[in-house]
């Protein structure tokens, strides 16, 4: 059942990011608490708002150590609003509801890592803002708990659409969410006294609920600390489905990196519809939309340069959902801050994690991640033809967009452009007939261009079939028992085919 918010104590150390939820807060006239410093940002907002010390009859004291610590606060949200016991007691007490509680907590791992004295530190665990979390967690049967700035955006819509209501789901969310950074935050803390700069497990207790999961009938949450790998300077919360993608974009991108040119590519649903390098950011932009147009609609897109003007102005024409880049100049992000939903995250350079874990039946399986992407010294050779350096440049390319596509998969490229591909089918051939008819589709003649294929060929069919279309060179992994039939495919065809002994399967 939906659950109307009447009232909410709001006490957060930095009051960036709030003020669409107080603005949302009260046009449904939720009446707001509050403490010192959060009760003036508020006022002069011109929202109405009362302190929390009318509540309590009692002052801060002790430089802040004592503010909400009252059994009228602790009272107001923990009380059972279904006990007739619980309502009666809180009636004769005079104990208002509170049915929200937004806390951000003092900073301590800031404070511990600007390598501030010990009595700073100290002053910077909180005691009344951890407790009023924990409160509203528990009791979240009846109250809303926000415990992070990450939330209030995700809150604010929440709220809008369910007209100030929440439902029981949320709450629940929200309330794991709660003790999630609680867990953190005291980690952080023990941590500090047992003289650890940093504790080994503390991301992973991080959660941000998301709107939903990867369809509005799942819940969903992410576990793991975005703020570590990126800036979002624009944009709505991000998606599970954005984030699914936004990681398939990383890691595809990161096969880039070392290269010299620019590069860029447009994934959807996690394969990449465009990849292309070229001397300039626009020309790899370009060139990877061109790719297939269509796709790339409403797709996530990935640079390894900063995004200049003249690219972002190029951008700013499409439709889409994230743009990931290592940083943005100032007027390109002003270009691209043109559209207020479009999500800019600037990427930190950061490790990732060495192993790749999925639930799967009762439990999870977990493996390394794929980091080996040959390239020409790997390549041998053979068929009569060897492939030209172009040719060897542009197997590499495709090898490392191949490695990054759903199984099965064939890459049709050139050097420095993908011309297409077929994703996730469950026969290679598939696989190469989709690619060939998507490269024709959006107008590439495919003489003289190269194959990947993640693993390796059981018949001559695909060797054929591409030779018919126009390709020049194959890279595969081999190992086939009938390897032997798909290099004479390729002798009698005039084809290069090079054999790298590494298969990329991506289930
Ligand atoms: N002592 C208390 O009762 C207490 N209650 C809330 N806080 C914290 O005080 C901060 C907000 O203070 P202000 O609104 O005065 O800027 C928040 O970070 C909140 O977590 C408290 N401070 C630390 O424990």
């Amino acid at each position: 059942m939906m659950q109307s918010i009447r009232s909410a104590l709001v006490s957060v150390y930095y009051k960036d990011r709030l003020e669409p939820l107080i603005r949302v807060l009260a046009r449904h006239s939720v009446q707001l608490y509050s403490t010192g410093g959060t009760q003036k940002f508020i006022e002069e907002l011109d929202v109405p708002v009362t302190a929390v010390e009318s509540l309590t009859g009692f002052p801060e004291v002790f430089g802040g150590r004592v503010k909400t610590l009252h059994p009228t606060v602790f009272g107001g949200i923990l009380h059972r609003r279904h006990e007739a016991a619980d309502v009666a007691q809180a009636a004769q007490h005079q104990i208002p509801p509170i049915d929200l509680v937004i806390v951000d907590l003092y900073p301590f791992e800031e404070t511990v890592a600007s390598g501030a004295a010990e009595a700073d530190v100290i002053e910077k665990i909180d005691i009344g803002g951890i407790s009023l979390l924990r409160a509203a967690a528990k009791n979240y049967r009846d109250v809303l708990v926000v415990s992070s700035r990450d939330q209030y955006e995700a809150v604010t819509t929440l709220l809008t659409e369910q007209n100030g209501a929440t439902s029981l789901e949320n709450r629940r969310q929200y309330a794991a969410a709660a003790f999630g950074a609680t867990s953190h935050y005291d980690t952080q803390i023990h941590a500090y006294f047992l003289g650890n700069k940093e504790s080994t497990d503390a991301k992973s207790s991080l959660i941000t609920p998301l709107r939903y999961g990867e369809n509005p009938h799942q819940q969903g949450a992410f576990h793991g600390d975005l703020a570590a790998l990126f800036d979002q300077l624009h944009g709505k919360q991000l998606s599970y489905n954005n984030l699914v993608d936004v990681d398939a974009a990383v890691l595809l991108m990161q096969e880039f990196q070392a290269d010299g040119p620019a590069a860029c590519a447009i994934l959807k649903h996690t394969n990449a519809c465009g990849v292309a390098q070229a001397d300039t950011l626009t020309e790899a932009y370009l060139n990877a939309l061109a790719c297939d147009p269509v796709s790339a609609f409403g797709g996530v897109i990935i640079v390894n340069r900063p995004v200049d003007v003249a690219t972002a102005e190029e951008l700013h024409k499409l439709f889409f959902e994230v743009l990931i880049a290592p940083d943005f100049a100032p007027d390109a992000l002003a270009v691209l801050q043109g559209k207020k939903n479009r999500i800019l995250l600037r990427q930190k350079p950061v490790e990732f994690p060495q192993k790749q874990i999925k639930t799967l039946l009762n439990g999870v399986i977990e493996q390394d991640f794929d980091r080996v992407v040959e390239g020409p010294r790997e390549f041998r050779t053979v068929t009569e033809s060897v492939p030209t350096a172009e040719e060897t440049e542009a197997l590499a390319f495709a090898l490392k967009i191949c490695k990054h596509t759903k199984s099965n998969t064939i890459v049709l490229a050139r050097a420095g452009q993908l011309l297409a591909s077929g994703v996730g089918q469950t026969s290679r051939v598939d696989a190469l007939r989709q690619a060939i008819e998507k490269a024709r589709a959006f107008g590439f003649d495919l003489q003289g261009a190269v194959m990947a294929s993640d693993a390796f060929f059981p018949f001559p069919d695909c060797v054929e079939i591409a030779g018919e279309a126009g390709i020049r060179a194959v890279v595969q992994p081999g190992g086939s028992i009938k390897d032997q039939d798909s290099i004479a495919a390729a002798n009698q065809l005039g084809m290069a085919m090079v054999l790298t002994g590494v298969r990329h399967f991506k289930h």
